[in-house]
């Protein structure tokens, strides 16, 4: 089926008054097929966009879980051709957008028009690459829009107020609002300094805001919610029921009930 992308999710959501669920999961862990079935149970779980991580050798951005997914990942042979392969199977049959997440080496391995060429070519309708400086993304940008990717594009709590609404002005899709310094990972609480932050962004864009970094728990998604993100975005949290589990096939039945838990926390 023929998904819309990542922008127009949000315009359906907000028009019915919801906050989109974004999971967020590495691609091969614990290995492709399983990855294919996560996908699968996230869509039809009630995700509104996932986000898949291409495993890279050197996340400088990721936390112990998601350093430890990509590792096993990689140790699996996963490698770009076969997350590609694997997408052409399997993204016609989800309901929800996917935003490919990678860092930036491997981009500029194959060359930019490629990689947009061939994301494009699956179906995939974002791409998130949290390791390109904003005065890199000028070529991204472009090539992205040449090939009808949504490039979403980040800032965070210490992103100085006239960066952040460049980013916020570049950002296609939505804007990701990395909720807290430091890497990826679950934490206690989210930061109540989140609340200010979208504040501050949505003085600057009308575009959606989804929040990332550290939301585990219903409370937590409740919460961000509840401060005005359009998105609330989960990934190491996902990453761990599924890469850690006793076999695949526990791991996908954790993901399915986590996801369902957190989904009902959200209006
Ligand atoms: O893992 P957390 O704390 O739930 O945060 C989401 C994050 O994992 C996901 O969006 C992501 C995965 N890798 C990243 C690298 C940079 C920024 C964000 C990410």
């Amino acid at each position: 089926m023929e998904t819309v992308g990542l922008s127009e999710t949000f315009t359906r959501l907000k028009k019915q008054g919801k906050v989109a669920f974004i999971p967020y999961i590495t691609a091969g862990d614990p290995d492709l097929s399983t990855t294919a079935e996560a996908l699968k149970v996230l869509d039809s779980c009630g995700s509104d966009i996932i986000e898949l991580g291409v495993p890279y050798s050197d996340p400088l951005a990721d936390g112990p879980v998601i350093q430890a997914a990509a590792t096993r990942s990689l140790a699996k042979g996963t490698n770009f051709d076969a997350i590609i392969s694997m997408l052409k199977e399997v993204v016609p049959q989800l309901s929800c957008p996917i935003a490919l997440f990678t860092y930036y080496n491997p981009i500029l391995k194959r060359g930019t028009e490629r990689f947009m060429s061939t994301i494009r070519d699956t179906g995939v309708h974002g791409l998130v690459v949290p390791d390109v400086p904003l005065e890199e993304t000028e070529t991204l940008r472009m090539e992205a829009k040449n090939n009808g990717i949504e490039l979403v594009l980040l800032t965070t709590p210490t992103t100085p107020t006239n960066r952040m609404k460049a980013i916020v002005d570049a950002a296609e899709g939505f804007v990701y609002l990395v909720s807290s310094v430091g890497v990826t990972g679950a934490r206690a609480s989210v930061s109540d300094k989140v609340q200010a932050l979208l504040q501050e962004i949505k003085e600057a864009t009308t575009k959606p805001v989804a929040v990332g970094f550290g939301i585990s728990k219903p409370e937590h998604v409740k919460q961000v919610a509840g401060w005005g993100a359009d998105g609330v975005i989960v990934g190491s949290a996902m990453v761990k029921l599924l890469g850690e589990a006793e076999s695949p096939q526990e791991g996908l039945k954790e993901l399915e009930n986590f996801t369902r838990s957190l989904k009902s926390a959200l209006p």
